[in-house]
């Protein structure tokens, strides 16, 4: 099956470049609302048969239009979030980014042992996102769905499939960034393992969409860190 992992529209927390994963956690800036707009419209032809968000509601509104356009429940699924910043929620500077997506793509190198300052390691993470997957492959096979679509989260994608995409790895993730309503799109599933069919990294539907004002640091590239 397609799983298609897409990121969230901009929120103000992205302007800012704050590490912003509580819950319920900010909704969209008016940018944001129109990268989910233009996000639906480019997806028009795929055929999504469920439709995922996060427990945080950016993803909720960002899938929105989507599932309208194909008639789709949003539907909230358990373990999708982003990565937790623990003690670096909220902070912005350079060294907190660089601490934080250095954490995470750590784990995507497999050093699952390593942990978030005050936050999770690597194994709680794989563990949640895991299953939540494993959930939206289970209905799609039940259903006979060709492709499901799952909005959540920068930091969260571009660790998973860094870890789990055959083609990709942690370097891969690290380069590659993902900005708001950017997609990652995989080809298998959880006991055969996922084929990358593509990494669009800027915002479905047009440049007119990016923000490179925006210090958001899962917009980044932050190899080396
Ligand atoms: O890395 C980030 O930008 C924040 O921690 C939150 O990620 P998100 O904007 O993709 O939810």
């Amino acid at each position: 099956m397609k799983l298609l992992l897409i990121r969230h529209g901009q929120t103000p927390g992205n302007v800012l470049g704050q590490l912003d994963t509580e819950h319920p956690g900010p909704g969209l800036t008016e940018l944001g609302k129109r990268q989910a707009e233009a996000m639906a419209r480019s997806l028009a032809n795929e055929p999504i048969g469920a439709l995922y968000a996060s427990t945080l509601i950016r993803t909720q509104i960002t899938a929105a239009p989507l599932g309208r356009l194909h008639s789709l429940e949003v539907e909230v699924l358990d373990g999708l979030h982003e990565i937790e910043a623990g003690s670096l929620e909220k902070l912005t500077d350079e060294e907190s980014h660089k601490r934080y997506m250095g954490t995470v793509f750590s784990w995507a190198a497999g050093d699952l042992d390593r942990r978030m300052p005050a936050g999770p390691d690597g194994h709680t993470f794989f563990d949640r996102f895991d299953a939540a997957i494993r959930r939206v492959v289970e209905r799609a096979l039940d259903q006979r769905h060709e492709a499901a679509a799952v909005v959540s989260h920068g930091a969260a994608i571009r660790t998973w499939a860094g870890r789990r995409a055959e083609d990709a790895d942690h370097e891969f993730a690290a380069r590659h960034v993902l900005a708001n309503t950017g997609i990652v799109a995989l080809e298998g599933d959880p006991d055969r393992g996922w084929k990358l069919l593509h990494w669009d990294g800027s915002p479905v539907g047009g440049l007119a969409l990016a923000d490179p004002t925006a210090e958001d640091p899962t917009g980044q590239d932050t190899a080396g860190s």
